[in-house]
């Protein structure tokens, strides 16, 4: 199983002062020393972590792929031609989120982001979009001539947390899934078929497939065991552990976890 290492969250602590300390820069070659495949980064519109300078000389000097998320945007998607990354991962984006919180919406969105496809294909960018474990979302990620979908696991890893993370002990608990721990179970189970179903025809469909979001040292052996995805991109995880751990280690820690 590959592994894509977002790097976001240490432009995050960055961010928390404004000064340019730590640099994601730095973590290149430890990612690469720590057998990482992938370098992931998210160039949000409002700039709160990576910046257009972090992500252009994180491409420029990255020896591993590069895979830039990112939304829509007419002017953001001109950015990433510009940056020419091997991959765009195309991702919904709302200013008020905490974090990303569901997949794309290819239907309503479908020509907006046929443009955005047809625009970097015509840069030797390939494609992702980030989007829910459904049907109808795979099918028409299909018709545009995408390479990837990236399965958004962010539901799975709240009822994940909610059942075993202890998290409804904390002001963080999600309301919403504030149930017995017999349906928890349920609803995490029915969350992983639908995700190991989901990407079984993406693969049928011969679109690769990468999952991502909320994944960490307790649930990703759920998902890493399904056969039909190739890659896993995980960030927060990985770079809060490496605050205790080192990021080297936190990388190894976690290749071991989903070989
Ligand atoms: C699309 C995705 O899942 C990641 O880019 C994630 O969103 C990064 O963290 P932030 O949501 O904090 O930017
Ligand atoms: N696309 C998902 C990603 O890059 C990492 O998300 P997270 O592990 O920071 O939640």
């Amino acid at each position: 199983m590959l592994l894509g290492v977002n790097i976001d969250h240490i432009a995050v602590l960055r961010e928390a002062r404004k000064i340019n300390d730590p640099n994601p820069l730095d973590a290149l070659g430890i990612c690469k020393l720590a057998n990482a495949d992938q370098i992931t980064i998210h160039l949000r519109e409002d700039r709160r972590h990576i910046h257009d300078e972090d992500a252009e000389k994180i491409i420029k000097n990255s020896t591993l792929p590069v895979n830039l998320e990112c939304s829509i945007n007419d002017e953001i998607i001109d950015i990433v031609c510009n940056l020419k990354p091997q991959r765009a991962t195309l991702v919904p984006e709302n200013r008020q989120e905490v974090t990303t919180e569901g997949g794309l919406d290819v239907k309503s969105n479908y020509e907006q982001i046929k443009k955005a496809v047809e625009k970097l294909h015509k840069n030797e960018i390939e494609v992702s979009l980030f989007i829910d474990p459904n049907k109808e979302m795979i099918e028409l990620s299909s018709n545009l001539k995408v390479q990837w979908i990236e399965l958004h696991t962010g539901t799975f890893a709240n009822i994940y947390a909610m059942l075993y993370g202890n998290l409804s002990n904390t002001h963080h608990s999600i309301k919403e899934l504030e149930l017995p721990r017999t349906q928890l179970k349920t609803l995490l189970d029915n969350s992983k078929k639908e995700i190991k179903k989901a990407s079984k025809y993406a693969n049928e469909l011969n679109l690769k497939v990468a999952a991502g979001h909320g994944l960490n040292y307790q649930n990703v052996t759920m998902i890493s065991s399904i056969k039909t995805i190739q890659e896993l991109n995980i960030g927060q995880s990985i770079i809060a552990r490496s605050v205790y751990t080192g990021l080297y280690q936190a990388i190894l820690d976690m290749k071991e976890l989903i070989k």
